[in-house]
């Protein structure tokens, strides 16, 4: 846990030291009055009082409340400052840093779960970390002052008070072990019950559908019944041992007690001892009692640290020797990959695609024509082989570099709630409205748009949810059009559309693509017949390269797909014989 302390604090190391030194001066303006209570007490029970320095003496009592007081406001302000410096350092570390970690990091990761990191665990940290570390400091310190004024007194009774620590320290080791094993799985289960909800409301109309709203949508149900539980347990379990914690101290101080009415009662004692043990030895363990729950929400919140700090080092994509294409073919030389170890999913792939020329990418489902389009853009790096641009190894470009060359078109489409001409805009966001307008225009936007309350300034709602998919097609390639990349990537932009949109599709596209080296992921084989290369694609490897004539010819794989799709043409539904 130091570790992970010592990391965040390096993030605003003097907003830390300064928080902690007033929490210290905070712990010492706590304790020094009740050590003056003592001197007052021993000047009361003496033989002849000296009401002088009994004024002087509270005086002085009452100058260093008002210390107290002045050193509690700066603590706070301090203790605050402190945290929302290091929350908004870390906020930001972690933004930044999310942005230079690989589309493959994100895609392989929960999306919940980095969220939840980002948000939860950041805000986890906020809540407690304000006054948890400063208490604790204040504590501590408060406490060795006090020690050292009841050893001062009676060394015997301080040792007895003492060792209360070590005993119920014991008890906070295992609850603190009982913690971290609850802890997670709390984590974990509202992670999971975060995910599902988000499920269940993108999802809400398939779950409608289908019948299973409510406790019948049962992974929902089952994952707030798992959080719920876990909420219950992460206080329950480590609880019995925190209380018994403390119980350790009231015992501790009975013991103390007999032991100081014996010494009392064989003239060991001075009343003003004894008092100072009733009053002091009980006041002991006050701020160690706020240690004890105070550590163990630090131990809590050691667990959101590891998981922000985490993060925080997961390995960026290196940003190579930052050079620059001199042309825009794209080339693929002995391309081995695998998402994960031990299962190849591109295997010794070898092709060139000329620049300004396309190349249509056709094969069985799985067969990795979308992990090729991905690895062009280097949302991850190839493990064997290289991915070149223009003669230039995509890893020796900055990922930002390489994802400005090209322009995507993929049938899910994301669009931002904004506006239509503010999504289009997103394309390049320097570009003048004659610009955007022209975009839309080409790619049939404004076909649409002007039917709409507010023409190309009408909102498309949450992830577009306010248009159709033919019209969040036709907004994505506006977008493409405006960025003007000169490498496109499209995949299965023409499927599952209605004839009139494909028709406005097809038009948009043969905009898009001219003048540009474009790589096609194909599933209709008949709007790839005039492709200047088609590759086949099985089980990751090359099992055919042609012209659509010549793949023909050829009598295989692609043969047999194009027959396939002549003879199945869509599927039609025919009327009941009762309804003919
Ligand atoms: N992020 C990922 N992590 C792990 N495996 C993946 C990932 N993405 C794809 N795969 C696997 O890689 C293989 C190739 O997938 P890919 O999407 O490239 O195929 P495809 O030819 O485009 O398929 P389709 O035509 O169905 O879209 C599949 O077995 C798929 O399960």
């Amino acid at each position: 846990m130091l570790k992970n302390l010592r990391y965040i604090f390096k993030l605003a190391p003097g907003a830390v030291k300064k928080s902690i030194l007033l929490e210290l001066l905070h712990g010492l303006f706590i304790a020094l009055p009740t050590g003056f209570l003592l001197l007052v007490l021993q000047e009361l029970f003496s033989v002849q009082p000296n009401r002088a320095k009994l004024w002087t003496f509270v005086w002085i009592l009452c100058g260093m409340l008002v210390l107290q007081l002045w050193v509690s406001v700066k603590t706070i302000v301090a203790s605050n400052q402190m945290t929302y410096t290091l929350s908004t350092s870390l906020r930001i570390r972690l933004g930044n840093h999310l942005q230079k970690l690989s589309m493959g990091t994100f895609k392989q990761r929960d999306p919940g779960d980095l969220a939840s990191v980002v948000l939860q665990d950041v805000a986890n940290f906020e809540m407690i970390f304000g006054h948890t570390i400063g208490n604790m400091a204040a504590s501590v310190f408060s406490t060795l002052i006090l020690s050292v004024f009841l050893f001062l007194t009676d060394w015997r009774l301080a040792l007895i008070l003492l060792t209360a620590i070590p005993l119920s320290w014991l008890m906070i080791r295992i609850s603190n072990l009982l913690i971290r094993k609850e802890g997670k799985k709390h984590i974990q289960a509202r992670n999971e019950s975060g995910t599902r909800f988000l499920e269940y409301v993108q999802g809400i109309r398939h779950i409608k559908s289908f019948g299973l709203t409510g406790a019948r949508y049962s992974s929902l149900d089952k994952a707030l019944n798992d959080f719920r539980r876990a909420s219950i347990r992460t206080e329950a379990v480590p609880g019995p041992f925190v209380l018994t914690a403390a119980v350790v101290f009231e015992l501790v101080f009975l013991f103390m007690l007999y032991i100081a009415l014996s010494y009392f009662s064989g003239s060991g004692l001075s009343v003003a001892a004894l008092i100072t043990f009733l009053i002091l030895g009980y006041r002991l363990y006050e701020p160690l009692k706020i240690v004890l729950v105070d550590y163990v929400i630090l131990r809590y919140m050691n667990i959101s640290m590891e998981r922000v700090i985490e993060v925080l080092e997961t390995v960026v994509q290196p940003s190579g020797k930052k050079l620059e294409p001199i042309a825009y073919d794209v080339t693929f030389e002995q391309v081995s990959f695998a998402y994960r170890p031990g299962k190849t999913i591109l295997d010794d792939l070898s092709f060139q695609v000329p620049e300004k020329s396309m190349l249509a990418l056709v094969g069985p489902s799985g067969s990795g024509k979308t992990t090729i389009t991905a690895l062009i853009a280097r949302f991850w790096d190839v493990q064997q082989g290289t991915v070149k641009i223009g003669g230039v190894d995509v890893r020796d470009m900055a990922p930002d570099r390489v994802y400005s060359l090209i322009s995507e078109v993929f049938q899910e489409v994301y669009l931002f709630d904004d506006s239509i001409y503010n999504n289009i805009r997103f394309g390049k966001m320097e570009a003048s409205e004659e610009e955007v307008i022209a975009a839309a225009d080409k790619a049939e936007v404004l076909a649409f748009a002007w039917e709409m309350p507010q023409g190309i300034h009408s909102r498309a709602g949450e992830g577009g949810n306010k248009l159709s998919g033919g019209q969040k097609q036709r907004i994505s390639i506006a977008r493409a059009l405006l960025k003007n990349a000169p490498i496109v990537l499209l995949d299965e932009a023409t499927a599952s559309l209605d004839p009139e949109n494909e028709i406005y599709i097809q038009k948009a596209i043969q905009e898009l693509v001219k003048d540009k080296t474009v790589i096609v992921v194909a599933h209709k084989l008949a709007t790839i017949k005039n492709a200047a290369q088609i590759l086949v694609l099985d089980k990751g490897k090359a099992a055919e390269k042609g012209t659509h004539s010549q793949l023909l010819a050829q009598q295989g794989l692609y043969h047999r797909l194009w027959e396939l799709q002549q003879s199945a043409g869509g599927w039609k539904i025919s009327a009941p014989k009762s309804m003919a």
